[in-house]
């Protein structure tokens, strides 16, 4: 499938809008080629009624181009209008379902963003997203037009004077064909170019911004924003470069149509002196000329439109066609009960990596149990945890929850019964509520208040100013880290999931502080079977089995580390 094939597959909703647009684009386009095309005849008319009195009166005909003149200038003012609010119409809507399609495609891919910078990722689903919406109306729209009203003009011209219909012909063809040919490779390269340099740049910024702080602390602001400084100046002399490129290829369009008009008066005038024109004809075909160039001068920009959407549109096909790294399940099994979790000789190692972090890795553990999992660092705990959550693909081996193949378990099914408290756990930018609601969405403040009491952090919500609508900032930055961190365990009491995964609940807190956390989870969900991923000590005194994974293997262990 090409590039353009694919973009038009994604915002196909707006085609009907879009080829209304058009159709009332040509419109408006053809009534200023007749608004032009008979002032030429009606500015000679009244000249010569003016001169020559009441015989030349009537022998010209001023009645209908005066009365064709309204009309063309009505309808232009109409059809533009038309045209602008359909083809706003259309992109706004193909901007919104394509930014949804996008969103869509890349929740499964989820795990390949972290190959990107935000910013970059940022940058693909709000501009480019755009840039594709918008590319029928700002990159093709005005070739169609070109070619429609081009040709229909030309034939009009033609009825007069052939000469002049053949010269304003080679006329749209030079400007319209010739000069974006001509340009095109350059226009291409250009805004590759711009497009590479514009996401280092809007990545490099979002990191900045993002981490200002440590950047101050390193003692590296100058040496920022200096970098910053350099990229922006190279972006903004490239598009220089590419602006200068434009503004020529539109003078070179406006010198071919100048030529145009210059030949067709010649061609014209000949004509007029040997009585196969008469003397209103001879403006008309000079403003109709003039009127039909106008039709191939939004060629050069449309042209650049193109090249710019053609990036953006291969942009959105490397993050939203890129393989999924986890199959989707052939048939979501609702029977798992969840009763055991058993794995066996599990085999993985990360796509495109070569190390293989488990081998023969095998595990079991019943409903109830509270299962440590305790190993070096990089030992592959935290994978161990991705697999089981069908975030990546094991090689061979089998893991099964409760009879269920996890093959035929896809990640909604598994969050229904399956809560992780991670050692970076997100907490999003709104109030205390959000957060809660979006663990259970049907959540009452009753039920909030009860697994906030039950997290041990109901008095401190309680005094904050708002209560449950107090703003926890961007990543829960308002609060604590103890705060924050027993809001997160507050989600899963929300929950109430039959299994709890737990990967370094306690790092960051003081032993006394993660002893109570964990404490708190395991007394508001007595029934939870939890596994438990950490270095520390105090989790593992509430475990009643330990394991350790070392190449790549689990190993049964006694006590505490
Ligand atoms: N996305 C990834 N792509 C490739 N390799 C990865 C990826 N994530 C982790 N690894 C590698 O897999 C191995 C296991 O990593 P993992 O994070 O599971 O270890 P861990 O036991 O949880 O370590 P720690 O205790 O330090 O968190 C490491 O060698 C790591 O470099």
């Amino acid at each position: 499938m090409t590039e353009l094939q694919y973009a038009f597959r994604l915002i196909a909703v707006a085609r009907g809008k879009m080829i209304f647009g058009f159709f009332l684009a040509c419109l408006a386009a053809l009534s200023g080629f007749g608004l032009l095309f008979l002032s030429g005849w009606l500015i000679a008319a009244a000249a010569a009624a003016g001169l020559g009195g009441i015989v030349t009166r009537n022998l010209f005909n001023l009645f209908l181009p005066a009365a064709g003149v309204r009309f063309f200038a009505t309808a232009r003012i109409l059809t533009r209008y038309g045209e602008r609010l359909v083809t706003h119409d259309a992109v706004l809507e193909s901007v919104r379902v394509l930014r949804a399609r996008v969103f869509e495609r890349l929740i499964p891919r989820s795990t390949l963003l972290t190959d990107h910078r935000s910013g970059d990722v940022l940058g693909r689903l709000v501009s480019d997203t755009e840039i594709v919406g918008q590319f029928p109306i700002n990159a093709l729209m005005p070739f169609g037009v070109a070619a429609i009203c081009g040709t229909v003009s030309v034939v009009i011209i033609s009825v007069f004077s052939l000469q002049a219909g053949l010269l304003l012909a080679l006329a749209l063809l030079l400007s319209g064909m010739a000069v974006p040919v001509l340009v095109g490779r350059k226009v291409d390269n250009d805004m590759e170019r711009l497009a590479g340099l514009g996401d280092n740049f809007r990545a490099d910024l979002v990191e900045a911004v993002q981490c200002a702080g440590d950047i101050t602390l390193c003692g590296a602001a100058v040496r920022t924003v200096e970098a910053l400084n350099a990229t922006q100046s190279l972006f903004g002399k490239t598009q220089l470069r590419s602006l200068a490129w434009s503004h020529a290829s539109r003078q070179a369009g406006a010198f071919i149509a100048a030529l145009a008009v210059a030949g067709v008066l010649m061609i014209g005038a000949r004509a007029l002196q040997s009585g196969a024109l008469s003397a209103p004809e001879l403006p008309m075909l000079i403003l109709g000329a003039l009127a039909a160039m106008e039709f191939v001068s939004g060629v050069v920009p449309a042209r650049q439109a193109l090249a710019r959407a053609r990036v953006s549109i291969r942009r959105l096909m490397t993050l939203c066609e890129a393989p999924l790294p986890v199959a989707e399940a052939a048939n979501v099994w609702e029977g798992a009960d969840f009763t055991r979790l058993v794995m066996r000789d599990v085999r993985f190692g990360y796509a495109g990596s070569r190390k293989i972090v488990l081998e023969d890795c095998s595990l079991s553990i019943h409903a109830g149990e509270r299962v440590g999992i305790v190993g070096p660092s990089g030992a592959g705990k935290s994978s161990l945890i991705r697999l089981l959550l069908r975030l990546e693909e094991y090689q061979s081996g089998s893991i099964h929850w409760g009879g269920a193949n996890l093959k035929q378990l896809d990640t909604q099914a598994l969050s229904t019964q399956i809560s992780v408290l991670s050692q970076d756990f997100h907490l999003f930018q709104g109030s205390v509520r959000r957060n809660l609601l979006l663990a259970r969405s049907d959540a009452t403040d009753e039920d909030m208040w009860a697994a906030l009491s039950s997290a041990c952090v109901f008095e401190e919500v309680r005094l904050m100013e708002n209560g449950l609508d107090t703003l926890v900032g961007e990543h829960g930055m308002r609060l604590s880290g103890g705060q924050a961190r027993r809001l997160a365990v507050a989600q899963i009491i929300l929950r109430r999931p039959r299994w709890v995964i737990l990967d370094e609940p306690t790092e960051g807190l003081p032993p006394e502080k993660g002893r109570d956390l964990i404490a708190f989870l395991l007394a508001a969900l007595p029934q939870a079977t939890v596994l438990c991923i950490t270095h520390r000590p105090e989790p593992l005194e509430f475990m009643r089995r330990v394991l350790r994974l070392e190449d790549g293997r689990l190993h049964e262990r006694e006590g505490l580390p």
